[in-house]
């Protein structure tokens, strides 16, 4: 019945979409080229600020529906040049033509880090590479470069049947007779029966076939049917439906070339997607198919196995791991956990490529989450044992213009998600069919040897295939457990390592977009507005920045052309205009809920300024009126306040000692900002005079200690406002925090469902917010408060016990008392600052 279904709704689909195919007739046909012109026309009147360019053309695609077959050859002929000049108006906001510089010489983001993976960094790199450009791959693909009537007119579907043909070896028929299937489902049978003390035969046998059927069971939910001729198709359909709200999907052509080779090392490529919307994974499906690079096994959470779309998803490589785990007897079910761990042992040994989301679901803040460690735990055990010989793991930053999918608002809200179903995900997708979502971004960084990462974090040991000793451990998390986060003791270090590294790798190569730099500059500099001259040039500056710090931005031309186009994309519901004494004035939007979708926006900047925040936050904390104070006390405050938002940001990289990196940004504050006073933070003379000292003096005399490094803050007014709007980065999270820290006191002597917990911090936030306790609307977050539960339950003040389906938060006993409630509220106002001063 579902595959009668299916067909019925693809060929509802087909005829939707191509009613040529079905009915001839020159009214269909007619009517197909205006919607395909009238889209067109869209797409570039979106992109381009002054309509007037595109209108002009309009009356030319008329014509083109009286031109003959030849006329439309010859246009086609053409479209290499027009590819050109869409690719440039694509990185140029403003309508005229930029120099193709602007898309050319763009920083190769998402180089491996030189420290823990040197080999890796110099590989598969050269500077051919770098040189490449920008590519939008919905205008630019081979197909469209070749000769022959039918190829051309067929592009898109030439570049399709003409792509690379692989073998996806269907996983299935041995995963039940593996050694660990059965073993996990005899030892499940043992506990079942230990458990309800019934030793007879029979029952036994009946719980034995009871659970090699569920084993069954389990596999059929998860296998993965993929097919090269379904992934073929659905890239066909994704060229044609992509444009209908996407203005462009770039990728940078040296990072596919990159990929393309590691491809053919023959090692398996695991890609780790930073996760923002369900198009992640269709996106780079669609440009690994259309690069000839194999496509991935991608794990998807079983909330996406729905009617139609669920089977769907599974031909095109998903396999369905589960979303969340029963708290207690989740962490007992071996027979899952087994199955997961051979499927996917399998999938890596007949070769197939696997894709991941390390952060478990997508992202409802912008800004990465903390990772799930299961899923890599089960990867690395698969290195660990020799079923494979090493991985190559590629993270991939994903950024779109406009937010694509989800209603995080209402989530950040502290409402719980809303499933997905069959009827909702063909209302979204209808919804964003009709919708202007300008560009999405993906970057591919560079491939990293899972071998080598393996050994650098083991201090270069790493024996050829050491079997190490496996002892599963549970780890229970939060959030969404995705399939199982059970971590070997021994792994646990390494996994933890290699998955924050990827994350910040991810974070720091994601591409900042005209939407994200807007928000961002009103969010945290002019939330009472601002011109668009003013606005202008703070972006200027942002921009300047950020070339410094070597990222790449999603846009390019005249500042001002690029605000005007982000604030169409934003909407009215976000930003407002006002016209004030003539000007025009751009006001952010500041009240609840609008403030939470822009917030989001402006977090994508907040990984490259965290730490700068953190030590900007310091300053504006430390007593620091006669302008000076010491290094050590600097860092420790920063330090203390990195302790605090552990489970926001990733500061550093795993590899690099946090003090260390707290120290190179004062450095670079010194230098490159002003902040502190160059000559008196350490001269060549203070250093020489401290070298000396540390010879004269032996290491472990107890006599000596190193002269304290003084820091003198520079008085310049520039250097003010950089510690005031630097520090209001992590205000909103603090005051969060503050007030779970506040309603901590609500749990004196009781314990608390977490979801009640997280309502009743919700209506304190909101409530303080109305007195002015609190400044900022956007600390209303549930994900701070999840965060700030986590870390009280770290610092050893709470406690969460899972019963059932449920949490209950407690505090721990030496804690349960108004004083220690004090005292942690203490902990953290101390860092919280007011808000920003008027402009
Ligand atoms: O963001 P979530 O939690 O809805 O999860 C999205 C995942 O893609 C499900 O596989």
């Amino acid at each position: 019945m579902e595959g009668f279904i299916e067909i019925v709704f693809f060929l509802g689909f087909l005829y939707w979409f191509w009613p040529d195919i079905f009915l001839e007739g020159a009214s269909r046909a007619n009517k197909m080229v205006d919607i395909v012109t009238s889209r067109m026309c869209d797409a570039l009147n979106r992109f381009s600020p002054s309509h007037k360019q595109y209108n002009g053309s309009l009356s030319t695609i008329n014509d083109l529906k009286r031109f003959s077959a030849d006329q439309r050859y010859r246009r086609i002929l053409n479209r290499e040049s027009e590819v050109k000049a869409r690719e440039n108006q694509l990185y140029d906001i403003k309508e005229n033509v930029p120099p193709v510089t602007n898309v050319k010489n763009r920083p190769l983001m998402g180089l491996t880090c030189y420290s823990c993976a040197p080999v890796s960094r110099d590989s598969l790199i050269n500077q051919a590479s770098k040189n490449l450009g920008l590519k939008n791959i919905l205008n630019e693909y081979p197909a469209i470069r070749k000769k022959g009537v039918f190829t051309r007119t067929f592009a898109h579907f030439t570049q399709c049947y003409e792509a690379t043909s692989y073998n996806y070896a269907h996983i299935g028929s041995t995963i039940l007779e593996d050694e660990r299937v059965q073993i996990a489902v005899e030892n499940m049978t043992a506990q079942q029966v230990q458990d309800s003390d019934r030793w007879e035969e029979t029952y036994c046998e009946q719980l034995l076939e009871k659970n090699q059927r569920r084993a069954k069971m389990l596999l059929k939910n998860m296998q993965s049917s993929m097919s090269d001729l379904l992934l073929k198709f659905t890239s066909w359909v994704l060229y044609k439906l992509l444009p209908c709200f996407l203005s462009s999907v770039v990728v940078h052509a040296g990072q596919v070339k990159m990929i393309k080779e590691a491809g053919q090392t023959g090692l398996p490529l695991i890609f780790l997607p930073l996760h923002r919307s369900h198009l992640d994974y269709i996106m780079i499906s669609f440009i690994l198919l259309n690069n000839n690079i194999r496509c991935p096994l991608i794990a998807a959470g079983d909330n996406l196995r729905m009617p139609i779309f669920g089977s769907l998803l599974r031909g095109l490589g998903a396999f369905y791991i589960k979303r969340r785990v029963d708290p207690v007897l989740g962490q007992r079910d071996y027979v899952y956990k087994a199955i997961l761990h051979s499927y996917m042992n399998a999938g890596l040994k007949a070769g197939h490529n696997v894709e991941f989301f390390l952060e478990g679901g997508r992202t409802r803040t912008g800004k990465p989450l903390m990772p799930k460690y299961g899923i890599f735990s089960v990867v690395l055990d698969a290195f660990m044992d020799g079923t494979i010989e090493d991985a190559l793991l590629v993270p991939v930053s994903i950024n779109y213009e406009k937010l694509v999918d989800g209603n995080f608002i209402r989530e950040q809200l502290g409402q719980p998600k809303q499933m997905e179903t069959f009827g909702s995900a063909m209302k979204s997708i209808w919804h964003v069919l009709n919708s202007n979502y300008g560009m999405a971004r993906i970057d591919l960084n560079q491939p990293i040897s899972l071998r080598e990462l393996v050994k650098t974090f083991h201090n270069g040991k790493l024996q050829n295939h050491v079997v190490f000793p496996k002892n599963l451990r549970a780890n229970p998390s939060n959030s969404s457990l995705y399939g199982t986060d059970v971590v070997s003791d021994e792994h646990k270090h390494l996994v933890e390592k290699i998955s924050k590294h990827v994350l910040y790798d991810g974070a720091r190569s994601t591409s900042v977009m005209s939407t994200n730099a807007v928000a961002f500059l009103l969010l945290h500099k002019f939330r009472q507005g601002v011109s668009v001259d003013r606005l202008a040039t703070a972006l200027d500056e942002l921009r300047d920045d950020l070339d410094n710090k070597q990222k790449d931005l999603g846009f390019s031309g005249s500042s001002s052309d690029v605000i005007l186009y982000a604030l169409d994309l934003l909407g009215s519901s976000l930003i407002k205009k006002e016209t004030k004494d003539g000007k025009c004035i751009i006001k952010p939007v500041i009240r609840l809920p609008n403030v939470i979708e822009l917030n989001y926006y402006s977090n994508t900047l907040i990984n490259y300024y965290c730490l700068e925040a953190v030590i900007a936050t310091a300053l504006n904390c430390m007593d620091t009126q006669l302008g000076e104070i010491t290094e050590e006390e600097l860092v420790e405050a920063s330090l203390d306040i990195c302790n605090l938002l552990q489970y926001e940001f990733i500061f550093c990289k795993p590899c690099q000692d946090l003090e260390g990196a707290i120290v190179d940004c004062i450095e670079h504050l010194t230098i490159y900002k002003d902040i502190f006073i160059a000559s008196n933070v350490d001269t060549i003379e203070a250093q020489k005079g401290r070298k000396l000292a540390e010879q004269f003096f032996d290491e472990n005399d107890d006599n000596y200690s190193s002269p304290p490094k003084q820091l003198k803050i520079s008085d310049k007014e520039s250097a003010k406002e950089y510690i005031l709007t630097t520090s209001s980065l992590l205000v909103p999270v603090i005051e969060s925090y503050s007030v779970t820290a506040f309603c901590m006191d609500k749990l004196i002597g009781q314990q608390l469902p977490e979801r009640g917990l997280i309502m009743e911090t919700m209506d304190e936030m909101k409530e303080q917010l109305n007195t002015g306790s609190i400044y900022y609307e956007e600390s209303v977050s549930s994900d701070s408060v999840k965060n700030a539960l986590k870390l009280f339950q770290t610092w050893e003040i709470l406690e969460c016990q899972a019963e059932s389906k449920e949490r209950l938060y407690n505090l721990k006993q030496a804690h349960d008392n108004h004083d220690s409630i004090k005292a942690l509220s203490h902990r953290i106002d101390k860092y919280r600052c007011g808000p920003l001063p008027l402009e």
